[in-house]
């Protein structure tokens, strides 16, 4: 308890952030100082790296999002597993940083999300959403001696929340502006936006999921390779085809996209299902090759560009989008987005000096330390809880 005492008395902290997404390319590890609490705090990036998984490992991991390969004697295994790689991926930045970990005050991981089911569902009388992230924080607190903030998102489900996107409350702290509505665009397997009204308040941000982000490019570009690839590197393969706009219009015309936000998806809904029936879409039209990569590249960009003008330019205006993510390294898909959007200032991440892969490494850093201090830190907005909640358990 002395600990934590003296962690909550600190105006200054050093905190190791640790994120693995749903492209499970690896973890993120953001060593980052953090001043004050809420919107006061002040962050400073000192270092930061990505440790991939091995083929292996990445494989294993997939298997879990199946319910019928996922069992629960591998998810129970390998929650333990990626404790370990998540306490190494912390040790290893900090030493990166030239730091030992009683230096630190705090980890907050996200761990990595097996399975989310963000629209209710009706069970033995109770209608519920769940959500399950893995990566055992006990083994963290333990590898590594420092106390450890994690399993954010389930406290938010508990409160009628979606438990996602909980990054729109970090933005909301670290990119507000007077006088611009700026659109944080997130592009990793999922394509997630946070928009901050010219001079919002938190409870007037918007945040929603847009639908697939590399999610479904990845898969195709995985099968017209034979696996060869895993991701179209800077948008190489769909910068030599063409868009077949029958298949584009097609495929936009879906019940996802339609939806009001707040709205979550993931891989249950775009992932390796969605594109088999793409490819058989695709198959009746012809379209293969560089095309298919184009199209499916283009769909990202579109449903993107769709979303704001339904749900945002009509209300608000935008004057500037800020993409990070791995999609940022897409060029193809960045210069897309620009086209559909005439007007709108169209930058990334490292155009305005960040880091495109650290920023939601550093969010989970940010919010450990709002649970630290006691303060709420999910923006219902977001995420539709029914009131804010101080998400994130610790192990001490
Ligand atoms: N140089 C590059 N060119 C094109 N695409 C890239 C490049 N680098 C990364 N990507 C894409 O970015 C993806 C990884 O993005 P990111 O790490 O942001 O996803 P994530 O955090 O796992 O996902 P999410 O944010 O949905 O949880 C890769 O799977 C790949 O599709
Ligand atoms: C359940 C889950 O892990 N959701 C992720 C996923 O990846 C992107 C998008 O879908 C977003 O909603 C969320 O992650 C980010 C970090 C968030 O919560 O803001």
């Amino acid at each position: 308890m002395d600990r934590l005492i003296e962690i909550y008395n600190k105006e200054e902290r050093l905190v190791v952030g640790l994120m693995s997404g749903t492209s499970v390319d690896g973890i993120d590890a953001a060593l980052v100082r953090i001043k004050g609490k809420g919107t006061d705090t002040e962050v400073d990036l000192l270092e930061f790296e990505n440790y991939p998984y091995s083929d292996e490992m990445r494989e294993k991991i997939f298997k879990l999002f199946s319910p019928e390969t996922g069992t629960v004697d591998k998810i129970c295994h390998m929650n333990f597993i990626l404790g370990e790689l998540f306490a190494n991926a912390a040790l290893g930045v900090i030493k990166k940083a030239g730091l030992t970990p009683d230096k630190i005050d705090l980890i907050g991981s996200h761990g990595q999300t097996i399975y989310h089911i963000p629209s209710p569902i009706e069970d033995s009388g109770y209608m519920v959403r769940s959500t399950l992230q893995i990566g055992e924080p006990a083994v963290i607190a333990e590898r590594t001696g420092i106390v450890t903030v994690a399993d954010f998102r389930v406290r938010d489900v508990a409160a009628g929340g979606q438990g996602a996107p909980l990054v729109p409350y970090t933005e909301y702290i670290m990119y507000r502006e007077e006088d611009k509505t700026i659109a944080l665009q997130n592009i990793g397997g999922i394509a997630n936006v946070t928009v901050l009204p010219a001079g919002c308040e938190l409870d007037d941000i918007i945040a929603f999921d847009n639908g697939p982000g590399n999610m479904v490019i990845d898969e195709i570009v995985k099968r017209l390779t034979d696996g060869r690839m895993r991701f179209d590197e800077n948008g190489a393969l769909a910068g030599k085809g063409k868009v077949d706009q029958v298949l584009l219009e097609e495929l936009l015309d879906d019940d996802y996209f339609k939806k009001t936000p707040p709205k979550t998806t993931g891989r249950e809904y775009f992932g390796s299902q969605y594109v088999d029936k793409v490819i058989k879409r695709a198959s009746e039209l012809n379209v293969w090759g560089y095309d298919l990569a184009a199209t499916v590249t283009a769909l990202t960009a579109k449903s993107i560009a769709l979303s704001y003008r339904d749900f945002i330019m009509n209300q608000y205006g935008l004057d500037r989008v800020i993409i990070g993510g791995g999609g940022s390294y897409n060029e193809t898909l960045v210069n897309m987005i620009r086209g559909y959007l005439d007007g709108v200032e169209v930058l990334t991440q490292e155009d305005i000096g960040f880091n495109s892969d650290a920023k939601e490494a550093v969010a989970f850093a940010v919010l450990a330390n709002e649970a630290i201090n006691g303060n709420c830190n999910n923006a219902v907005k977001a995420t539709g809880a029914d009131h804010p909640v101080v998400m994130g358990k610790i192990s001490m």
